[in-house]
């Protein structure tokens, strides 16, 4: 275990109206607004947890999720650790829209390895019961963009949202011990490669 708190970026996109400010406020500080104002550019909020014995902090980035305030939110992108794709189970648009957002992230953040990177997949509103996606599509959806974790969350009922965060710490200290695992693979024995009879200075 280790002592030290990590600061973790999550940042959540997705479509306009799916929930996206209101899961960070539920998580944040345990409210729900029915009436919730749509996000221009980006906001944040910090919550300290402790997972599997790791302390860490997490900075919650909530994005703007209409067309028109795209160029607010791009920039904000950059240095994220983990990405929150929501989308909501009563509205078919913002599940198909899910691949645009995630290559919309890709894109902005610069990734490196995009198959590397730690998403999570969020159908958040699962309160109601008129739905035009079901768990069996966005599970398969996940499998075959990058096998990633999907929840179902509700904002307003607060079903998932501390699991939900916490799956986003999971899946980023997962990919940083593989990193780390992979590094020392690669570490060079001084020792070993130190040929007899090669002299330095
Ligand atoms: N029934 C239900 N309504 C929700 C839930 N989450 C959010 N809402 C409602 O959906 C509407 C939009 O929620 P927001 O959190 O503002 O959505 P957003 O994704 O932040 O939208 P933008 O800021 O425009 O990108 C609000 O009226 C919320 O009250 C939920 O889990 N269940
Ligand atoms: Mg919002």
């Amino acid at each position: 275990m280790s002592g030290k708190s990590l600061l973790l970026k999550v940042i959540l996109l997705g479509d306009g109206g799916v929930g996206k400010s209101s899961l960070m406020n539920r998580y944040v500080t345990n409210k729900f607004d029915s009436q919730a104002f749509h996000t221009i550019g980006v906001e944040f909020l910090n919550r300290d947890l402790e997972v599997d014995g790791r302390f860490v902090t997490l900075q919650i980035w909530d994005t703007a999720g209409q067309e028109r305030f795209k160029s607010l939110r791009t920039p904000f992108y950059r240095g994220a650790d983990c990405c929150l794709l929501t989308f909501s189970v009563d509205d078919r648009q913002s599940f198909e829209n899910l691949g645009n957002w995630q290559k919309e992230f890709i894109y902005y953040a610069d990734l490196k390895d995009p198959h590397q990177f730690p998403f999570v997949v969020l159908g958040n509103k699962v309160d109601i019961s008129e739905r035009q996606v079901t768990t069996e599509e966005a599970e398969t959806w996940c499998i075959e963009n990058g096998n990633y974790p999907y929840l179902e969350t509700s904002a307003k009922d607060d079903t998932n949202v501390d699991v939900a965060f916490e799956e986003a710490v999971r899946q980023v200290l997962a990919v940083e011990e593989q990193l780390e695992h992979s590094m020392l693979g690669h570490t060079i024995d001084l020792h070993s490669s130190h040929k007899s009879g090669s002299s330095c200075c």
